[in-house]
């Protein structure tokens, strides 16, 4: 039987509320809010123009050891405990699979179709990053959000943020970056049009609308004080896209937002460190999952530098932070699935719309 809206958010999404509260938000705000301050401040001082241009590569370099990189590193464990079993061989088999069948083929398409493979990075990156808050605002329980119409319109603003919202301000900058990981593979980037102030007015255009109906509609469907903190999240986030330059504003963001947020989903999934949260609290938690981020974020580092060493990369920063960019994208799509699979195995994010109770 289909019902009029989603499934009711399930017991584990709601039990993730204490550590998406410790971990998710109020180190996020923090970081974002104040770097949004220090950005509108340097709007009438000038300093950051006077700093070395390879600053803006730090918070990415940041991801590679913290929060970022490893917040994947747990695909091994995660779903499993996500459907309240132990990680066994089999599961670890399934995911590494999947890792293997899904990362292989889009390594291999970026060889042959580098900008098509550029552009579905951004898509994918559009959706993970949409259904990762979304997850984090179901844990926060916010009643709007059990309508579909705002349930969509919430991923779809909530991953066009990061993705969609530097191109209006900084073109030159987004796309030198797209640029950089087309000219890996030897290729160019024709997008002339993307940049052009008539597309980006429309594209802009069209994005505070449906930023502007999701809310309204939320507030209709529910407001409360879930759909206040969904509304503020959201203006803060359109502030600091706007007004902090794209590589910067990207990189903190993959760090203590979306990285995050995951943490503290996989505290939420993992018993283990659920009870550490609970009785020594978020340090202690963090430390598990740290230590389950251990290998396999040592295994991507070596990956990365190895294939760094092979293709014969010398100090030029752009082309390593393109190559590191490229060899994220290749990790995401195996991580996109399975955190689909999380969404669906807990009954959050857009597999809401489609299981019953
Ligand atoms: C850096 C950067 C960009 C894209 C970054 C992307 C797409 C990162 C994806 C990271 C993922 C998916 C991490 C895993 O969760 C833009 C927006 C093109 C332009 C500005 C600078
Ligand atoms: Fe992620």
């Amino acid at each position: 039987m289909v019902g009029t809206g989603p499934a009711a958010v399930s017991k584990s999404v709601s039990a993730a509320r204490g550590p998406m509260l410790a971990i998710g938000v109020g180190p996020a705000w923090l970081a974002i809010g104040s770097t949004t301050l220090l950005a509108v401040a340097d709007a009438f001082v000038g300093v950051a123009a006077t700093l070395p241009a390879w600053l803006r590569y730090a918070p990415l370099a940041v991801s590679l050891v913290a929060f970022g990189l490893p917040h994947g590193a747990v695909d091994h464990l995660a779903p499993a405990r996500a459907a309240g079993e132990r990680p066994t061989l089999r599961w670890l088999a399934l995911v590494g699979l999947a890792y293997l069948l899904l990362g292989v083929g889009y390594a291999a398409l970026w060889y042959v179709a580098p900008a098509a493979s550029a552009a579905f990075f951004i898509g994918l990156t559009w959706f993970h990053w949409g259904q990762g808050d979304l997850y984090a605002l179901d844990a926060l329980g916010g009643a709007h959000l059990d309508d579909r119409a705002v349930r969509v319109g919430t991923l779809v603003v909530r991953g066009g943020l990061p993705m969609l919202v530097p191109l209006l301000r900084f073109p030159g900058r987004y796309r030198d970056v797209v640029d950089a990981w087309v000219a890996l593979f030897g290729g160019g980037l024709d997008a002339a049009w993307l940049v052009a102030p008539e597309t980006r007015l429309a594209l802009g255009g069209a994005f505070a609308g449906v930023t502007a109906a999701t809310l309204l509609l939320g507030r209709l469907r529910g407001g409360g004080d879930a759909w206040v903190r969904d509304a503020g999240e959201t203006l803060l986030l359109w502030a600091y896209f706007l007004v902090v330059p794209p590589l910067v504003a990207v990189g903190v963001y993959f760090c203590v937002w979306h990285s995050l947020r995951h943490i503290a989903r996989l505290v939420a999934v993992d018993p283990g460190a659920r009870d550490a949260f609970d009785d020594r609290g978020t340090a202690a938690a963090l430390f598990r999952v740290g230590r389950d981020a251990v290998p396999l974020t040592a295994v991507s580092i070596a990956l990365l530098v190895g294939v760094a060493i092979v293709a014969g990369f010398d100090a030029d920063i752009e082309a390593l932070a393109a190559l590191y960019l490229v060899f994220i994208a290749v990790l995401t799509l195996p991580h996109v699935a399975v955190v689909a699979w999380m969404d669906w195995a807990e009954t959050a994010g857009l597999a809401r719309l489609v299981r019953e109770q």
